[in-house]
Formats: structure tokens, sequence, C-alpha cells
């Protein structure tokens, strides 16, 4: 994907967590189709600026704009419409393990707006098979292995269609081998034209599959030149 559409924009931002600044002049543009690893030793504020970007810590100082929410002047109330136009997956699962797959994704479906029974199924079926998960529909999270689980949470991200996928180790507690199961559905997400931002401390994954990297590192936001 070639485009020079912004999804998400950071313009000399600081990252704080309470008074203590973690990263400080952050910008960098991230376009739609981009995808952008986010590198650096533990500690050195990856969790921190994503948690910036989908406004779970607020930014204090700078500019930041993310699919077209300023979060540098938004409204506790933007907050839900905004994470509407973010997908978010952590490393651990957080499914719902009392509901099967199908109600998992209903439930954030109905939290979001949705009514009408076709529309959800039909996305539910969409956002499934997208990774890989066709038939899982009517099965309990623990019948699936980690891998298909963590599949699951991609899909539930995935299902207002966001701008921008943003995932903070991802494949953090998975196999390598399923580790790239799911690199192989980013792939095919990013192709389809959604940007993704991953924080990774694999670098295996950036070898085997190249992209733009950002590094946290002594207080900045670096990116490396490939
Ligand atoms: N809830 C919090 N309250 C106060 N300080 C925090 C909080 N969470 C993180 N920090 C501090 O902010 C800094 C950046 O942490 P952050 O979790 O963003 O790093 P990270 O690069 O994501 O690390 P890791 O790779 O281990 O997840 C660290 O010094 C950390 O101790």
């Amino acid at each position: 994907m070639f485009s020079t559409e912004p999804v998400l924009t950071l313009t000399h931002a600081d990252i704080y967590q309470g008074t203590k600044l973690v990263l400080g002049d952050v910008s960098f543009q991230i376009n739609k189709g981009d995808f952008v690893y986010l590198i650096g030793r533990t500690g050195s504020g990856k969790s921190s600026l994503l948690k910036t970007l989908y406004a779970d810590l607020w930014l204090q100082n700078g500019k930041g704009l993310v699919a077209g929410y300023p979060l540098d002047a938004l409204k506790p109330r933007d907050i839900p419409q905004l994470r509407r136009k973010i997908g978010i997956v952590f490393q651990d699962f957080q499914l719902f393990f009392d509901r099967s797959v199908e109600d998992n994704l209903k439930f954030v479906l109905k939290a979001t707006g949705w009514t009408n029974k076709t529309d959800m199924n039909n996305r539910i079926a969409e956002v499934l098979m997208q990774v890989g998960l066709g038939t899982a529909q009517k099965k309990m999270p623990h019948q699936l292995s980690g891998g298909e689980q963590q599949r699951v949470v991609v899909a539930r991200a995935m299902l207002n269609e966001p701008q921008i996928l943003i995932a903070d180790e991802p494949t953090g507690n998975l196999d390598p081998s399923v580790a790239d199961q799911i690199m192989k559905v980013f792939q095919s997400i990013n192709n389809a034209g959604t940007a993704i931002l991953m924080a990774t401390h694999n670098y295996d994954l950036l070898h085997k599959y190249p992209a733009r990297v950002l590094r946290c590192q002594d207080g900045q936001v670096v990116e490396l030149k490939g």
C-alpha cells in the first residue's frame, strides 16, 4: 500500500507516567497501510507510548492526531469513539472464558452500538475468516490453542474496521511457530489497508517480516533507517 494518508501523527509529544517524563519530544507519522514495529528495552516506554495513543494516558504536551481525534484536545466522551477507530491487542488474551467465541465478539459489537442480528452475525463470520478461524464460532475459548485464542483477540480488534491496529507484545506468550501465524494474520490485515503499530521484543520477527522500526531509547523515539 503506497498511500500517504496519515492515520496517526505525533508532533513534539511528551509521554508521561504520572509526573515522570518517559519519552520526550516524540514526533512520527503512520500512514494508511504502514506496518511499524516499536522496539526498545524493558522500561523504555513502549507501553506508555501505546497507552497515550489510545488515551489510557493523557497527552500533556505536544500534539497527537489518531484516526482523526486530537489527543491533546480529547474530551472524555470522545474516548469510546476513538477506541472504535483503533484496534487494540494485548499480550494476554482477555477473552471471556465463560462465553463462546461468537458471544465474545457479539459482546463487543453490542457495546459499540450494533443492533441488527444479521449484520452482527455477518461481521463476526467475516472477521473470523480474516484470521483463519472460520469454523471456531461456537467454540469456547478453552477449546482453542493459545495461538487460536490470540487470533480471536485480533478478530475482535477488527470488528469495527479500525484504521490502525495497535498491538502490545501480541506474540509475547506464544511459541515461535504460533507467533508466525499471528504475523501472517497481521500481514494480511495490513495488506487490506489497516495500519499496524506493534510493540515487540521479538527481533526474529523484524528480520523475517521487515518493516519500519521505531525504537524507544534514552527517553526518545528514533526511527531506524532500513
Ligand atoms: N502505572 C505506572 N505508574 C508509574 N510508572 C510507570 C507505570 N507504568 C510504567 N511506568 C514506568 O514508565 C517507564 C516506561 O514503562 P513502559 O511500561 O512504558 O515500558 P516498556 O518499554 O513498555 O517496557 P516492557 O518492555 O517491559 O513492557 C518505566 O520506567 C516504568 O517503570
